[in-house]
């Protein structure tokens, strides 16, 4: 009989806590149910993770408070899975079943809620007049359906909703069921695929159990196509399918793409704009299958399907996948445990893979897919290195790229800029002393922003007016220092002033809606300049846009991060990525003060295999990951001494082989919110090694005092060495 329960709580301790099962639980009590409990004087929601009929500590223990599951809320194979992430990353394992699960149980919530409605058209044809009515219609033209929790997020109110409902055009229905798994699997209008495809998609058809693919496909090159037609046999054996995407890729075009192609299948997303409630629901169908399909972004990787039969992770090699606090993971690489783990296929596809997937798939590790060829186009874009060496530059655009532009509006074509900083400027300076606009408690500039007549710091978010004097010399000469997105769509909107222009950023798309709706003018395909950040950058399909302007190269080239040059030439192919997607070849052009510049030659004359090939080289000669492993110990205090006293005591006199240490290193940005910030870098030749050290470095930390005076965190496998 077990008389104690060990939980996992959310604390940060490595360690979990044994508890009393009182007679009256005994016969419901489960690994994998939750419970709450006394923990000092709180009162604690944890898991169950093992059941036992003793515990060291007896005679001290509390009893359980209350069972709040009759039944595990989650199986064996999500535990291994969070079991495996919380040892991997080296983070406690009631902090990673907090990360994994969603808010709403972690409060204790009831599990068994009722579902989701969806809203559907029945009548296309009455008239309607006002206007987002009429959005919501065409918006369902596309879809067929949506669950009435998406809708605020696309930037229809609740009215809209009730006076479409009123009138019968649209109606509200509940589809908690399970009949798609045994109806046959409907299927929209879909392309015949080119050779490549075709190869690929067999390729993946051919196999059962695990095998990780790596989908290696230029931009607009059909990936999307092959994920689609690949779908086919999991939903066809009314399985289920996890489709991982960059927090930006999540567009509705994209989840209408799959809406339309399985019409009878419940698609659900997953993302951090959702309600709690919207998100336990999707938690909720992806285990009673009711959801055939879930969209989602990273933390969908812990999402409790009953039948998951494939993953698909799309852009693979996006930054937004590896989480950047608490439990630090890397949704492909848990995308890879899960599959493997359940013996099932995992497709990662990129135009642009990460350096480890090409390795890997060098290894045998990945089986290698290659699309070559964009599906709608045979022609490629045309690179041009516009060289800014001694060149007039109005708000960072050279004069001949001014030309450029003017010749595509001509053409009554769309121009897309792209310039990765939001703001009207970077910095603000005084043209008679040189002050520069700092943020006070960052080792960082204050960005201007022009139109709240603002100084932001983009790394703690402090505020303050732009002051009319330099604060320095008293000077009132205080000009912009660098260019922002928003200063760039100010000085095109006066040089072209009868060419609309969208801006794309996070300023610009805050209001709920606001981004759906940049988007569908530009789809219009009237002439138009696009200026963006990142968030224009990938996943969209603009037919219209023929030339593309890459402002800020440079920055890339020349970095602290081994990884910078290999996340510049991903940008660049992918934006680049955004021209010339019908028809006729497009134009990309780079401006740069190093035209000769290697990586630069090498991409836009040899594409993204050969920089990568050559970039693989480079890391093996300077042993970098993926030839060694890499962990990061991060540590900040408003104390620098502190912080001192805690790593320098980590670094033992004697190493085991195979083992180095880099460090104490300040951080990129030495100061952020007033706190100091420093490195360890602990590189190892071979994984086993390597954990082998972390964790008895974890559990040295877990027992240190010094520990105790600052902040500090672990991060395995990091993408950013900021
Ligand atoms: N075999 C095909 N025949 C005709 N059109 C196709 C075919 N495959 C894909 N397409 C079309 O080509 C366009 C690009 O395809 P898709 O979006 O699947 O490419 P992608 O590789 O996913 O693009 P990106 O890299 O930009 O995300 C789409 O409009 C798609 O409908
Ligand atoms: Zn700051």
């Amino acid at each position: 009989m077990y008389l104690v329960a060990e939980v996992a709580l959310n604390v940060p301790l490595y360690r979990n806590f044994d508890y009393l099962i009182e007679p009256h639980i005994q016969s419901d009590i489960a690994v994998g149910c939750r419970v709450a409990v006394q923990f000092g004087r709180q009162q604690l929601i944890g898991i169950v993770i093992k059941l036992k009929s003793d515990s060291e500590f007896m005679s001290k223990l509390r009893p359980i408070s209350s069972l709040i599951d009759s039944h595990p809320i989650i199986d064996g194979h999500l535990i291994s899975l969070v079991e495996f992430a919380s040892h991997y990353y080296q983070n406690p394992l009631g902090e990673s079943y907090q990360v994994a699960l969603p808010n709403l149980l972690n409060k204790g919530e009831d599990l068994d809620k009722s579902a989701v409605p969806i809203i559907k058209l029945v009548d296309q044809n009455t008239k309607v007049t006002g206007k987002k009515q009429r959005q919501l219609i065409e918006h369902l033209i596309d879809s067929g359906s949506t669950p009435v929790t998406e809708l605020s997020a696309l930037g229809f109110s609740s009215s809209t909703v009730k006076s479409l409902l009123e009138k019968s055009i649209i109606e509200k229905t509940i589809e908690y069921n399970r009949d798609w798994q045994s109806k046959p699997l409907a299927k929209g209008d879909k392309p015949k695929l080119n050779r490549e495809q075709a190869v690929a998609l067999a390729a993946i058809n051919q196999q059962s159990g695990y095998t990780c693919y790596l989908l290696e496909g230029v931009t607009g090159s059909g990936k999307t196509e092959v994920y689609l037609q690949a779908l086919e046999k999991p939903l066809q054996q009314g399985q289920q399918a996890l489709v991982l995407v960059p927090e930006i890729g999540l567009t509705p075009q994209t989840v209408n793409r799959f809406r339309r192609r399985f019409p009878n299948v419940p698609i659900m997303l997953w993302h951090s704009a959702m309600t709690d409630h919207e998100r336990l629901s999707t938690w909720r169908a992806a285990q009673n299958q009711s959801a055939a399909i879930v969209i989602g972004t990273r933390s969908s990787v812990f999402l409790p399907f009953a039948q998951l039969a494939m993953i698909i992770v799309d852009e693979e090699h996006d930054l937004s996948f590896k989480q950047q606090d608490s439990l630090r993971y890397h949704a492909r690489d848990l995308a890879c445990f899960r599959a493997a783990k359940l013996a099932i296929p995992l497709i990662l596809g990129s135009a642009t893979p990460s350096l480890e997937s090409v390795q890997n798939a060098k290894n045998q590790k990945y089986q290698l897919l290659t699309l070559t060829e964009r599906a709608q186009t045979q022609t490629d874009n045309q690179y041009v290195l516009l060289d800014m060496r001694g060149q007039h530059q109005q708000s960072g655009l050279a004069q001949a790229t001014l030309e450029y532009i003017k010749k595509e509006l001509k053409r009554r074509k769309q121009v897309m800029v792209f310039l990765n900083r939001r703001g009207f400027s970077p910095s603000l300076i005084c043209h008679e002393c040189g002050w520069l606009s700092q943020c006070q408690r960052c080792s960082a500039n204050a960005t201007y922003h022009k139109h709240i007549r603002n100084l932001i710091c983009h790394h703690c978010g402090s505020q303050e007016y732009v002051p009319t004097q330099c604060p320095c010399c008293g000077s009132t000469q205080i000009i912009p220092a660098g260019q922002g997105t928003e200063q760039v769509a100010e000085f095109l909107s006066e040089a072209f002033p009868d060419t609309p222009i969208t801006r794309v950023d996070r300023d610009s798309t805050r209001k709920k809606g606001s981004l759906e709706a940049a988007l569908n003018e530009i789809n219009k395909g009237e002439p138009r300049i696009l200026i963006g950040t990142q968030m224009l950058a990938k996943g969209h399909h603009f037919s219209e846009v023929s030339l593309v302007v890459i402002m800020d190269v440079d920055s890339g080239l020349y970095s602290y991060d081994f990884r910078a040059t290999e996340h510049l030439a991903q940008l660049i192919t992918q934006v680049s990525g955004r021209a010339g997607r019908s028809g006729e070849a497009g134009t990309v052009l780079l401006q740069t003060h190093f035209p000769e510049h290697p990586l630069l030659q090498d991409l836009i004359n040899n594409g993204y295999q050969d920089f990568a090939h050559y970039a693989l080289t480079e890391r093996e000669e300077m042993q970098l990951p993926p030839f060694n492993c890499l962990a990061i110990i991060r540590c900040e205090s408003h104390n620098p001494n502190d912080i001192n006293n805690f790593l320098y005591d980590l670094i033992p006199e004697q190493l085991p082989s195979g083992i180095q240490l880099l460090g104490p290193v300040p951080a990129a940005l030495e100061r952020v919110a007033g706190k100091y910030r420093y490195q360890l870098h602990v590189q190892g030749n071979e994984r086993k090694e390597l954990h082998r050290y972390l964790n008895q470095l974890v559990s040295y930390i877990s027992q240190s005092k010094l520990a105790t005076k600052v902040r500090w965190s672990i991060d395995i496998d990091p993408v950013s060495m900021a």
